[in-house]
């Protein structure tokens, strides 16, 4: 068996970047930056007035100080001209400053009759100025790769940048397979469950920003499984879910070989996952085959799915990030498979479930941690630090 790492090594050795789009700035979000984008304007494009009052020279600017009213300048209308001495324009925020102008005090720091101002109060000592470029110059670049969020969004209509280059987003095809599986609301017989696997990785995927499909269940026959693997023509990256063990109804490995999968490994020295495939499909589709047990299922896809994701988003490839956290409690030894062990993590500490076992989505879904425990870890007493992986 290989190990995490080397897993993930051959997984990012298959996973190649997608193709890039041209969207509109406002299906930006989510996407990822594929090339570099830049500023076409300066922000501010002039020295702005930050607060609503009165533009006047700075020097000038002494408690009790009188000055002659001698313009307005509002946004989007400046005033024209230069303040001198003794002078000042009323300006509201995000006015063009005068020339000549050099600090704005408030206005509730001022007492005005007719067209003279008096300073009153404490005028503190900022300036109310926003530089030109104080946020951007034309020519600023912001760089690519780089997951857009709605900041980004905002940074670049400011920029004036309406359409963006972004990646593909991955087509990846979801198919469940198991006899005993059914959609969620359908009404399973005696000896069924429903498929819940699937519907998390969809989840998971969504967040990702990649697009998947979700394909009707395959039963435990080459059949069914060969037509749903026809129906995920077309995919990117195809996720089978089961069927990846050495039972006799486990034959996902079998129908993908039949169909031309190229296996790049099988079997993965992790807990839960072990039974974690991965290949090329003949169509050139990538092709990832999880463990059935929904919590193995569910940490492969936060181990593996979702970095190989982010390398076909055109993200750098990286293994899922991790912090550091002590451990509330003595841990005991483990065994010689790396162990994502569902955990809690409350300030610095972390505190493992009592109960591991990979059918429990319960548990799962309470985590907030993975704590990775490496291949053949001794016992720890409570306060060493430990990796986790955030959820
Ligand atoms: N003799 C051995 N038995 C098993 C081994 C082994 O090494 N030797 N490995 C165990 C491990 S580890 C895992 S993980 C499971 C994985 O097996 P499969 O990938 O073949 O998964 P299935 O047998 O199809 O299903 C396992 C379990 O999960 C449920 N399941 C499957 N798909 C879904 C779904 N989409 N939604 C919800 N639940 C699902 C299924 O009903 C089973 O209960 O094998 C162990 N056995
Ligand atoms: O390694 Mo399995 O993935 O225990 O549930």
């Amino acid at each position: 068996m290989i190990s995490v790492p080397e897993a993930l090594d051959l997984l990012f050795a298959l996973a190649k970047p997608l193709g890039h789009d041209i969207v509109p700035l406002r299906a930006a979000n989510g996407r990822v930056l594929a090339n570099d984008v830049t500023a076409t304007r300066t922000q501010p494009p002039f020295a702005a007035s930050a607060m609503d009052g009165y533009a006047v020279i700075k020097e000038e600017a002494v408690p009790d100080a009188t000055f002659k009213v001698i313009g307005e300048s509002a946004a989007g209308h400046g005033w024209r001209g230069d303040v001198r001495s003794g002078e000042a324009v009323r300006i509201f925020t995000g006015a063009p400053v005068p020339e000549g102008a050099t600090r704005v005090i408030l206005q509730e720091d001022v007492m005005r009759i007719s067209n003279e101002i008096t300073l009153t109060g404490d005028i503190g000592s900022g300036d109310n100025i926003r530089a030109a470029g104080g946020d951007f110059k034309a020519g600023d670049v912001i760089k690519a790769p780089r997951r857009i969020g709605p900041a980004d969004v905002a940074l670049m209509a400011s920029m004036n940048i309406a359409e963006v280059p972004v990646m593909r987003r991955p087509d990846v095809a979801l198919i469940s397979t198991g006899d005993e599986l059914v959609m969620p609301g359908e009404t399973p017989g005696p000896d069924q469950i429903i498929a819940s696997n699937t519907f998390g990785l969809y989840a998971m995927l969504q967040d990702l920003g990649a697009m998947p499909r979700l394909l009707p269940i395959a039963q435990d026959t080459p059949a069914s499984l060969e037509m749903c693997f026809d129906l995920a023509k077309g995919a990117d990256l195809v996720v089978t879910v089961g069927g990846a063990s050495v039972g006799d109804h486990d034959i996902v490995g079998t129908v993908a070989a039949s169909l031309g999968m190229e296996q790049s490994f099988y079997k993965v020295a992790m807990r839960p996952g072990k039974p974690l495939m991965a290949g090329r499909m003949a169509d050139g589709a990538l092709m990832l085959g999880l463990p059935g047990n929904p919590v193995s299922a569910m940490v492969c896809g936060t181990v593996f799915l979702a970095p190989m994701v982010r390398v076909m988003m055109g993200l750098p490839p990286a293994p899922a990030p991790r912090r550091r956290a002590r451990l509330a409690a003595d841990m005991p030894a483990g065994g010689p498979r790396e162990h994502y062990l569902r955990a809690k993590v409350d300030g610095d500490e972390i505190t493992p479930f009592n109960r591991q076992d990979s059918a429990l989505l319960g548990v799962l879904a309470e985590a907030n941690a993975l704590l990775v425990q490496p291949p053949n870890s001794p016992a720890l007493p409570a306060g060493t630090h430990v990796d986790y992986i955030p959820l």
